[in-house]
């Protein structure tokens, strides 16, 4: 079962409008304090009726989007590492499969070298699963890593259920979870990149039935039969799907840009929050901001970045965006695809990188989630912001082992979202971590021209201010921008 939706305090009251309106504009859904409770909401009928909010229209044949899983068995392979880290990593996918709606009946793991290369676990395996199938009632098992279009099929024969790997199941979760038309896009591309190889079923029959028609004439009239066509059509329908969503997701990432953009010239740091799934990001951006987004205990809550303003005890302002979580093995698919939203984070001043604390192996998180964005900003050629490492959810565990993550992570700032305790302090180390204004002016400010002084609170550092009879003299340090704009009153303008 899922938790409730934690609450979280009203918006601040006091707000800047501009600054707010230029965020509005990235999340227009997520301005309502409800909005949380609102997408649980919607999430729960989702579930109900099994993902069908998310139906293909246009490839209706090929049902890519549903796994509809039930009852499952987990199968995975353990190749190296000790067996706790592969007992971790099953019950990960419990969890992962919860996640997507099934219940867990089982979970078996085989000790090879590697996986079967026909049939992912071994053929006594198999013999052995076919046994725990049957005699469970599941519908479905589901491996533990990515499977071969061929492992899948063979495993499926075999079986007689239907067999799904853990990218499947990934993007299964993604697709009941993304609410925006960009996360929406996204996850479709994902999926039909992932399921393109993987058409079978009637069609594959189809094609064996209009070969044999054609008595392998190689070729020409004749060798395209009614299946074959079909199965051929369906290819080239997934594929002008993709070129569509590529050039849809194409142009949302330049709106996108274009805001980060204004947002870099107005001179606001950004900070990201990125880590593992159900970390407690969206916990520590309400803690941060009081802001009301959506907190629940499932895997891949947020996908949709959301930008929130926060100002440091010294009054500076800066954005903070929640992004979506990582996962060990997060399918190479759903990295392409929400390379926009990633690009939040790579591109952000600061990265608030936020870690389990109550995990066993919170280093293991912390790796997972460095190599994606590695990877990333390697390809941009970018180098990676600063990094702060959160170890989150401190309550939930005890002194001692506060210490020995201490002793671990030694970089690392401690909080608890839910308690509280940390959060000022982070609050600090955040502002201290943040680019500073840095351009020193003095000027003399017409009383008409309040906003630039207004501005000079918000955004840099007053020094000090004197109301005169010909405006306000202000001494201040702000960014090169809003230095640029008081030029004029500086007496040197
Ligand atoms: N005990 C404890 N639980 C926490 C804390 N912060 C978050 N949680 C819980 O951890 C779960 C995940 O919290 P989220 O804030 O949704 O985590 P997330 O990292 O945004 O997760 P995804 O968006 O799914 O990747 C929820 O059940 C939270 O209530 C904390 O400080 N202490
Ligand atoms: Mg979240």
């Amino acid at each position: 079962m899922r938790n409730p939706v934690t609450r979280t305090a009203e918006l601040d009251p006091v707000e800047a409008a501009e600054f707010d309106a230029l965020l509005a504009e990235d999340t227009p859904s997520t301005e309502e304090p409800s909005t949380g409770e609102m997408q649980l909401a919607d999430r729960a009928s989702l579930r109900r009726v099994s993902g069908l909010s998310t139906e293909l229209t246009d490839v209706t044949e090929v049902e890519v989007r549903r796994l509809r899983l039930e009852r499952v068995v987990l199968v995975g392979v353990w190749t190296e590492g000790s067996a706790a880290r592969s007992e971790e990593s099953l019950t990960e996918l419990a969890r992962l499969a919860e996640t997507a709606g099934s219940e867990v009946l089982e979970g078996l793991v085989q000790r090879r070298d590697r996986p079967d290369p026909a049939t992912y676990v071994g053929a006594g395996k198999v013999r052995e699963l076919r046994d725990v199938v049957a005699s469970t009632g599941a519908d479905t098992v589901i491996c533990d890593g990515e499977l071969s279009p061929g492992q899948l099929r063979q495993l499926e024969d075999k079986l007689k259920v239907k067999v799904v790997d853990r990218t499947a199941l990934i993007l299964d979760i993604f697709a009941q979870h993304a609410s925006s038309k960009e996360g929406k896009a996204q996850v479709e591309l994902a999926q039909l990149q992932y399921y393109l190889p993987r058409l079978r079923g009637w069609g594959d029959k189809m094609s064996r039935q209009a070969g044999g028609r054609a008595g392998g004439a190689g070729g020409g009239v004749g060798t395209r039969g009614p299946g074959e066509t079909k199965l051929e059509t369906d290819r080239r329908r997934i594929h002008k799907r993709i070129t569509k969503l590529r050039k849809e997701l194409a142009a949302m990432r330049t709106v996108r840009e274009t805001k980060r953009g204004r947002r870099a010239a107005n001179a606001v740091p950004a900070v990201a929050i990125a880590g593992y799934t159900n970390a407690g990001k969206s916990s520590l951006l309400n803690a941060l901001t009081r802001a009301g987004v959506l907190v629940e205990n499932s895997l891949f809550a947020t996908l949709d970045p959301t930008t929130r303003r926060a100002r440091t005890p010294d009054n500076r302002d800066y954005t903070l965006t929640d992004t979506v979580g990582f996962v060990r093995h997060l399918p190479h698919q759903i990295v392409e695809a929400f390379r926009s939203t990633l690009e939040e984070v790579t591109g952000a001043d600061l990265l608030v990188h936020v870690v389990d604390g109550a995990e066993l192996a919170p280093h293991d998180q912390v790796s997972a989630v460095r190599d994606v964005l590695k990877d990333i900003a390697s390809e941009h050629d970018e180098a990676m912001p600063p990094e702060l490492l959160v170890v989150n959810k401190i309550d939930a565990v005890d002194a001692t082992r506060v210490a020995e993550l201490r002793r671990l992570l030694p970089e690392a700032v401690f909080v608890s979202a839910h308690s509280g305790k940390g959060i000022e302090g982070l609050r600090e180390i955040i502002a201290d971590r943040i680019p500073r204004p840095d351009v020193f002016v003095d000027a003399l400010v017409p009383y008409t021209r309040g906003e630039l002084v207004a501005r000079a609170h918000a955004e840099g550092e007053v020094i000090d201010e004197d109301h005169t009879a010909e405006g306000t003299r202000l001494r201040a340090k702000v960014r090169a921008e809003l230095a640029g704009a008081l030029k004029p009153f500086t007496g040197t303008g």
